[in-house]
């Protein structure tokens, strides 16, 4: 009896194997045409955004087709190809350059696509043709318009081995050899390392006018996950079982005695137990609940979010993540108090409950953000719709402390299954979306695409590396002159970081301070900066620099230190530097957000007598009522207004203002970004008093900012002016 049903579970297991290896390839197949179309589905927004517009100029179509390449990576190259079917514009331009100019008629396959595309006024696809720009690739024409109104296509071109390869996930990679076939001819075959040959699945892969076919064969991983032990099992329980079962008879009596003497006991148990749950019950919610608005928290909504996606996946159906995030929450709390930040969140629980009532679960996710999860939604525009009631129901104000406040949303939506399988994903997706809607303006929401994924492993990965920096001894300081425009002498220089990474080369702070501010980083960083600045101030005492004045730059984040008057005071004391010879550089924000503990910080290092300016003034919030508040000396005009001047009217206006105004208040006035002397010239007869850019020096590493003052030590000197 053993030996019969241990070949008949054998049986059975194999058969289970070969059924879930069939829905395998069923489920790739699926799943990588919805991600394939999601692409084509971007060259068609293009193309109806093309014709709505009637047609673009060269800068337009760069910037668009630029922006879908950064989304959607898979693409070779995204071109504008004309009537005559001549290819006129591609991005990215850097490897295509050979199909610039192609006539893309001359090309039998293509033709026939183009012709076809044209006549239907629909999309359409070649087979695997050799690209104009070399390797094996498919292209897709969406024409824009039909009939006399045809205008021309625009025209995805993939290659087949990026496409699929990027297609085909990690988990897929590591389970399965999957190969693709053009009707006999392999197209596509991944890495095929520890293979089964014994057990094959295959699917039709058939989107546009593909028609391909999969083979797909498991690797030994995910046969272990399918091998039964339970046929040896058998066997060994089967004769371990007839000898149990003597002793289980001599069991069974003398369990019969303790059994009665348990019942008595469990009675007295069941009260204790009940008592214990209605306390538990209490715990539990307070475990899983935000204690402000009773709403689920993170970690509930990121299991119940778990259970939803299995039920998606099993209807075969969407869901949609949604992140809300308040765009004005900080300068509530700071500027009405946290109360009323908490009256807030509590006020727009309930504008949330009545608007979305059960459609949707929400949870608080912490602080201004709140997570949603719409299922089965029918198509996008459901998504969508939903999320215009959420902006919509924050345009009627809020009353917080009996003061009327206006408030926007952003929001980032990851949607099941193109915008990840499991709810970490989902979660980490939607948030790469809302940091996208953040960028773009904030007030409006951002589907996330896969082009993001990349985006957020690239500042994750460049956040890693900007930590590591300072240890690995990367950083380093420039120090840029800046001149008095009347005589151009040298009076100072403004001090800026600089890192270089062997593998990656120089990385530009305009690329990892705004980072670095975000993550609180800036705050290290910073402190380094003036600690080098001092140490090198003390190195270039008895020399030409004796005297010289760095201007450093101080983020606002850098003021919400407590301790940071104190670092500074400290490293003053370390490298013995006069205090005059240090100038803090600050951004508008730093006079607009957390005035009152920004003024005490500022009023502070003024009366441990430093300069203070303020940087890039103009491009921000441009309020003159702070500067009459702040004691500052000093005002540097932003380069954005400097490099028009001499084509921009509106430019030289606001630096004529800028300088009338800060001579007013007593201050002085410093250009930046002067590159010509026309700019120069310009400022000089506009009474600016000082100006930096690189017209008169570039910034520089300390010993070539050293031979400068040393060559023009009989002459200009590089001492305060
Ligand atoms: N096109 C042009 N550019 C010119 C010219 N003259 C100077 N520049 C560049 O303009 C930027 C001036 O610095 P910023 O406005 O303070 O803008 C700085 C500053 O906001 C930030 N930054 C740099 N170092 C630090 C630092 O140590 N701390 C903080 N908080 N921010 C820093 O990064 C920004 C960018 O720094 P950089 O890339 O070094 O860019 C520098 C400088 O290299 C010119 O004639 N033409």
């Amino acid at each position: 009896m053993t030996l019969s049903l241990w070949s008949r579970i054998d049986i059975e297991t194999s058969e289970r194997r070969q059924h879930a290896l069939d829905y395998q390839a069923e489920f790739l197949s699926k799943r990588i045409t919805r991600q394939f179309l999601e692409q084509v589905n971007a060259l068609k927004r293009l193309a109806a955004y093309w014709d709505h517009n009637g047609g673009f100029n060269k800068e337009t179509w760069r910037k668009n087709a630029e922006e879908l390449h950064k989304d959607f990576p898979n693409f070779k190259a995204i071109e504008w190809t004309d009537k005559n079917y001549v290819i006129q514009w591609i991005e990215p331009m850097a490897g295509n350059e050979q199909a610039l100019g192609f006539n893309v008629a001359f090309n039998e396959s293509r033709r026939r696509a183009l012709d076809s595309a044209r006549a239907q006024g629909d999309i359409n696809s070649t087979p695997v043709i050799t690209l104009q720009q070399g390797g094996q690739g498919v292209v897709v024409y969406v024409p824009i318009s039909k009939g006399e109104n045809f205008q021309g296509f625009i025209v995805g071109v993939f290659l087949v081995e990026q496409l699929l390869g990027s297609l085909i996930s990690p988990r897929e990679e590591e389970h399965f050899h999957v190969r693709v076939y053009e009707g006999d001819k392999l197209i596509f075959s991944n890495s095929a390392t520890d293979v089964s040959p014994d057990i094959t699945a295959a699917a039709d892969w058939k989107p546009l006018q593909f028609s391909w076919r999969l083979s797909v064969q498991p690797k030994s991983g995910w046969l272990h996950n399918y091998s039964s032990p339970l046929p040896a099992f058998v066997m060994s329980a089967g004769t371990i079982l007839s000898a149990l079962l003597a002793w289980v008879c001599y069991l069974a009596m003398s369990l019969g005695r303790q059994r009665r003497s348990l019942l008595s006991a469990n009675e007295a148990l069941q009260s204790e137990v009940a008592s214990r749950q209605e306390v538990e019950q209490t715990l539990s919610h307070v475990i899983t609940h935000d204690a402000l608005t009773g709403l689920p928290n993170r970690s509930f909504f990121q299991e119940d979010l778990a259970q939803a996606i299995l039920r998606a996946q099993r209807a075969n159906k969407y869901l949609a993540v949604m992140l809300v995030d308040l765009d004005q929450f900080k300068k509530i709390n700071d500027t009405l108090t946290h109360s009323a930040g908490d009256q807030l969140v509590v006020a727009l629980t309930k504008r949330f409950n009545t608007l979305l009532e059960n459609e949707i679960s929400i949870a608080r996710a912490g602080g201004d953000e709140f997570m949603m999860l719409l299922e089965n939604p029918e198509s996008v525009d459901e998504v969508i719709a939903i999320a215009n009631r959420i902006m919509a129901c924050m345009k009627q104000p809020f009353t917080l402390n009996d003061e009327e406040v206006f408030i926007t949303c952003s929001i980032g939506i990851a949607v099941y299954p193109e915008g990840g399988v499991s709810a970490e994903d989902l979660i980490r997706n939607a948030d790469a979306a809302l940091y996208r809607a953040k960028a773009a303006g904030r007030n409006g929401y951002h589907f996330y695409t896969t082009g993001m994924h990349a985006e957020a492993l690239k500042r994750l990965e460049l956040d890693r590396w900007l930590r590591e920096a300072i240890e690995r001894n990367e950083l380093s300081l420039a120090f840029q002159p800046k001149v008095n425009l009347k005589t151009r002498d040298y009076t100072g220089a403004e001090v800026l970081l600089r890192w270089y990474r062997p593998e990656q080369g120089f990385i530009s702070p305009a690329e990892f301070i705004p980072l670095a501010e975000e993550t609180g980083l800036i705050k290290e960083l910073g402190m380094w900066v003036v600690r080098r600045a001092c140490q090198q101030l003390s190195e270039w005492r008895g020399t030409p620099l004796s005297h010289i004045r760095l201007a450093i730059n101080l983020s606002a984040i850098q003021l919400e230190d407590k301790e940071l008057v104190h670092k500074i005071d400290n490293l003053l004391r370390e490298f013995d530097v006069p205090p005059r010879q240090l100038e803090f550089e600050l951004t508008e924000e730093v006079f607009i957000q957390n005035i009152e503990s920004n003024m005490a910080h500022l009023n502070e290092l003024i009366k441990m007598g430093f300069r203070l300016s303020i940087d890039d003034f103009g491009v921000g919030y441009s309020s003159l009522a702070y500067l009459k508040h702040f004691p500052i000396s000093c005002i540097k005009i932003d380069r954005s207004f400097v490099s028009q001047l001499e084509t921009n009217a509106d430019d030289r206006v606001i630096i004529n203002a800028v300088i009338a105004m800060a001579h007013n208040l007593n201050l002085s006035v410093v250009a930046e970004g002067v590159e010509t002397e026309a700019q120069a010239a310009y400022l000089q007869k506009q009474g600016c008093d000082e100006a930096q850019g690189y017209l008169f020096a570039k910034p520089l590493p300390p010993d070539q900012l050293y031979k400068l003052a040393t060559s023009l030590r009989n002459g200009t000197s590089l001492q305060q002016g």
